[in-house]
């Protein structure tokens, strides 16, 4: 079975496994952290003995003086070796005593034992649930030994791209902490512990000093306390000492390799040191991931859910955005008469969810020669099997008398819903042109047959007009090279700041009474809010009278216009074919001929950013001496890396083939973008070419196995309907 095949298991493994047991780890490295201060503090006790000397025989008397009957159980000595710390269960004892006067110290304030609780905690959670502990060490391990096959190491910057680069580039100190603790509880490694030497009868702390100081000297004391087998545990900066009633046994050994190096005992403060940086990456690793898995579950939601709570629904079909900026309007319209409406793009929507609503208010544009937009294909296809008796809809439908079918998509719409058994319960109104006033009939219409009471719908929903000039055009292909199509880049300028997107459309009308032509803008406000830059193809039309010329609107802009001259247009918004909200976000553009036109704008967006993320542009054309279309300009952007990766397909040069087929051959980097980095693909060009593009894509994830053919078809729509796949096709 090969990775790829597994991954999908390993990814919920390692997603799921951290977030069931995040609060566990994080009280195990929080308390971990604690602990790793341990070495460091008592480095600094040792070195502070080691350079302060305590006056051996002044400490002796005093302990014995105190000690009485055996009642202190430990000291630790303090002030540099001017004052000794006793602990004792008779209050006249415990404090601070000064060593040389033999009275008593100021007490130092009481302090909590931190490293003791740390310790329960860390091993027991302090529920004696030591087992919980063991096994969460298990997880961890398994955890951070999946986490590099998840992804290569690429870095982004977003949280999950330092959440990877951490896990990745830190991965031989982060596992040594879970590492050690799985080899402790297995019992690999432990130290050959040396037997303790026992005193034949217990020994007081009193009279292990004296013992000791018979052999050692004592001027660099730490502490002692009562250790088993009835003997004194001596700490000195030289080493530790088990203190019988005969003489004092040094310690060596004891704790294996292994438990040291979890311990961070093994160099002194040193190793204490690197424990907290050990800590700190796994603290880290733990928030950044559970973090990123929170952003990315809020966002799933947010965008499988209409706002929800309200009882009328507001639903759309749109391909390039009108029907969607009509529903919002229609739903404010709602919301200022005081009712509840939800919006969502039926792309979003199984028939189901119309179910609960009052209403359904539902506005179609249609496309291609009067189809369903896109993202409303997979609703409608559900629509097949759904019954829907119970749903009322009222539809608008958005249109452009010059084609054949007119409103066709809203119509075919209409009669699946009505098919499902939904009921119409008002007639469908068709737009053409200024939407403003059929939409205020529309939806007063609708409210009345609700008996919603009077809606306002003063709201305009007109689009501002633009007047701009041109500045500029430059010829992209090369006639020379052979046979190229004509392509032209404008450069048009407004006076008045402007706010648009690259992938937004430029609306410009040849003349009166004539169809609106659409130019995908590739540039962007953000970079420059009154420079608009167009790709213009001249088109060429002929008839089967031999009669031919020119495309009215494309041949004003690219040979009748004269440089400065003015046009008219209206600027509509595009959000479905915007670079990503997020300019981190991978995405992966593919483009044939003047397909390329937001492309530059994307490009200039990306080079804007400061956090830009990996971008792939897949080009094709006929020649790549003749209409590489804005070569300078991808060039120039794989050179800033604002492109990160470039391929092309000229299907007139030698080996040169088309995109589909360039797709397949790099199917293993074209996967991991898709599955690993979930790059968003934007698809600009002919139809036809989009729907290559769609099947080499399922082709792809089928593949390796790891996807049945249909699943990876159903995947590919998925990602469509929810914005992971964009397309700007024209015929
Ligand atoms: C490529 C293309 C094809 C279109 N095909 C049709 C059509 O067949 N019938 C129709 O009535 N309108 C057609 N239209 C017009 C759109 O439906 C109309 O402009 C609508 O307002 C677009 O809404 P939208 O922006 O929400 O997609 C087409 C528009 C474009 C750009």
């Amino acid at each position: 079975m090969s990775l790829s095949a597994i991954k999908p298991l390993l990814i919920r493994l390692h997603r799921w496994a951290a977030l069931v047991l995040a609060p566990v780890f994080l009280l195990i490295i929080l308390s971990g952290t604690v602990l790793a201060f341990r070495p460091i503090v008592s480095g600094l006790a040792t070195a502070s003995a080691a350079a302060g000397a305590v006056d051996a025989t002044a400490l002796q008397q005093l302990i014995t003086r105190l000690d009485g009957g055996g009642g202190v159980t430990s000291i630790s000595v303090a002030n540099g070796g001017a004052a000794v710390d006793v602990a004792s269960g008779s209050a006249d004892v415990a404090g601070r005593w000064d060593v040389q006067a033999g009275t008593r110290a100021a007490a130092p304030t009481s302090s909590v034992d931190v490293f003791g609780i740390a310790e329960k905690l860390h091993k027991s959670l302090l529920l004696g649930l030591g087992f919980v502990v063991e096994a969460a060490s298990f997880v961890m391990l398994a955890i951070m030994i999946i986490g590099p096959f998840l992804s290569l190491l690429r870095f982004r910057n977003s949280l999950i791209g330092w959440h990877r680069a951490v896990g990745w580039c830190l991965l031989p100190l982060s596992i040594i902490a879970p590492l050690t603790a799985v080899m402790i509880v297995l019992g690999i490694g432990e130290g050959a512990r040396q037997p303790l030497p026992r005193a034949s009868q217990p020994v007081s702390i009193a009279q292990a000093l004296t013992v000791a100081g018979k052999d050692i000297d004592l001027a660099h004391l730490v502490s002692a306390r009562t250790f088993r087998g009835g003997t004194v545990l001596l700490q000195t900066a030289e080493g530790n000492y088990a203190v019988t009633d005969a003489k004092a046994v040094p310690l060596t050994g004891g704790k294996g390799l292994v438990q040291q190096i979890h311990e961070g005992t093994w160099a002194g403060a040193w190793s204490g040191a690197l424990n907290v940086v050990i800590s700190l990456v796994l603290l880290a690793l733990t928030v950044t991931g559970v973090l990123s898995w929170f952003r990315r579950f809020r966002r799933e939601r947010r965008a499988a859910l209409p706002a929800g709570g309200g009882d009328l629904l507001v639903a759309y079909a749109s391909q390039t955005g009108t029907a969607a900026r009509l529903a919002e309007a229609t739903a404010a319209s709602l919301r200022a008469s005081g009712l509840r409406p939800d919006v969502a793009s039926l792309a979003r929507l199984t028939p189901e969810a119309l179910k609960p609503y009052r209403a359904v208010l539902l506005l179609a544009a249609s496309t291609g020669e009067g189809d369903v937009p896109d993202s409303a294909l997979r609703f409608l296809r559900a629509l097949k099997t759904a019954s829907l008796a119970g749903v009322r809809f009222a539809m608008l439908g958005l249109g452009d008398r010059s084609y054949a079918h007119f409103c066709g998509g809203a119509e075919t719409l209409r009669t699946a819903l009505v098919g499902a058994g939904a009921a119409e319960i008002a007639p469908l109104v068709r737009v053409d042109g200024d939407p403003q006033a059929d939409w205020s009939r529309w939806l007063a219409g609708a409210a009345a047959r609700l008996g919603l009471g009077a809606v306002r719908t003063e709201a305009s929903v007109k689009d501002e007009g633009v007047r701009l000039r041109l500045a500029e055009r430059r010829r992209l292909d090369d006639p020379e090279a052979g046979d190229t199509q004509e392509t032209w880049a404008v450069t048009l300028e407004s006076e008045a700041k402007l706010a648009f997107r690259p992938g937004d459309l430029l609306r410009l009308k040849p003349g009166a009474g004539e169809r609106e032509r659409s130019y995908s803008i590739g540039s962007s406000s953000r970079v420059d809010p009154r420079r608009i830059e167009l790709t213009v193809r001249l088109h060429r039309w002929s008839d089967a009278d031999g009669r031919s010329g020119f495309g009215r609107m494309s041949a004003a802009l690219v040979r009748t216009l004269p440089l400065g001259g003015t046009i008219d247009g209206h600027i509509e918004a595009h959000p479905g074919f915007n670079p990503p909200g997020d300019p981190s976000w991978p995405i992966l553009m593919i483009a044939t001929g003047s397909g390329i036109a937001p492309f530059p704008g994307f490009l200039a967006e990306r080079r804007a950013s400061l956090r830009a993320g990996p971008a792939w542009l897949i080009f094709g054309n006929r020649l790549r001496g003749g209409d590489f279309l804005w070569k300078d300009r991808i060039e120039a952007a794989l050179g800033n890396g604002s492109l990160t990766r470039l391929d092309t397909a000229f299907s007139r040069d030698a080996g040169g083939g088309r995109i589909p087929a360039r797709l397949i051959a790099q199917a293993e980097p074209v996967r991991r973008w898709l599955l690993d980095d979930k790059a968003i693909v934007y698809i600009c060009g002919r139809r036809e070419m989009a729907r290559d593009v769609m099947r080499a894509l399922a082709a792809i994830l089928a593949a390796d196995g790891s996807h049945t053919e249909a699943a990876a078809e159903a995947l590919t729509e998925e990602w469509l309907a929810e914005g992971r796949i964009r397309i700007d096709a024209f015929d």
